[in-house]
């Protein structure tokens, strides 16, 4: 009985410590913020890429993912990320930070560029393993979340739906809210995880969600 319960709990350890393999990241740096094709990087390593609409919190996510207050730069002017912004993680991974969309301000032709290279980034990239697509947890998703989804899908890319700043709405309306983006999006519970980069919770399963693409 004894033996049977520790092989149970070094189990239990063994698989908790080979799941934070990659959550225990080392070395990040920023390779490259391209705004060409011929810019991205020519490695082979696995991209997950995050979208999500302007000042939804995507450099925030990036950062807590990767442990670091700073290295993706947070911005109260919506708008600010203009680049592909690729984030090498211990030679394993990139995180591709994508400029935020449906930003008001925006001129038509500025659109129209981040559209293109969205589009040829999204559709062409063989590295891209996942999207992570951020949408405001305290609101119903937006018409652009859903038609960003919407395009995801018929591309046919993984995605996780991340609903982030749930620190800014009361753990008793959590419940309400994730049944409110589920049924928006036409998602199931294991592609959505509320997250909030204050608190840093739903980061695991993130991170679970990232480790289950490479
Ligand atoms: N309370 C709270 N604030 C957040 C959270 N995530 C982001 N923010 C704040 O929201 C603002 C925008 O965050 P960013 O991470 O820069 O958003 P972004 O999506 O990268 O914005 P762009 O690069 O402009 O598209 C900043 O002031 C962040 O501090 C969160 O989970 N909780
Ligand atoms: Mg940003």
């Amino acid at each position: 009985m004894i033996s049977l319960r520790s092989d149970f709990f070094y189990f239990i350890q063994k698989k908790q410590i080979l799941r934070s393999g990659l959550m225990e990241v080392h070395n990040v740096d920023l390779t490259i913020s391209a705004v060409a094709e011929k810019q991205y990087p020519n490695t082979m390593f696995p991209e997950i890429a995050l979208v999500g609409r302007s000042n939804v919190g995507k450099s925030s996510l990036t950062n807590v993912l990767i442990n670091r207050r700073k290295l993706a730069r947070t911005s109260s002017q919506p708008g600010k990320t203009q680049t592909l912004n690729f984030y090498n993680i211990d030679d394993k991974l990139y995180f591709v930070d994508v400029p935020g969309y449906g930003y008001a301000k925006a001129s038509k032709a500025s659109r129209e560029k981040w559209g293109k290279m969205i589009e040829t980034y999204l559709t062409k990239r063989p590295q891209l393993k996942g999207v992570i697509a951020l949408v405001d947890g305290r609101h119903a998703p937006t018409d652009d979340d859903i038609s960003m989804h919407d395009w995801l899908v018929y591309y046919g890319i993984d995605i996780l739906t991340v609903a982030t700043k749930m620190d800014k709405i009361s753990r008793g309306k959590w419940n309400k809210q994730e049944s409110l983006i589920r049924k928006t999006l036409n998602i199931s519970a294991n592609e959505l995880v509320l997250f909030s980069a204050l608190t840093k919770a739903g980061k695991n399963d993130v991170w679970q969600w990232i480790e289950g693409r490479m």
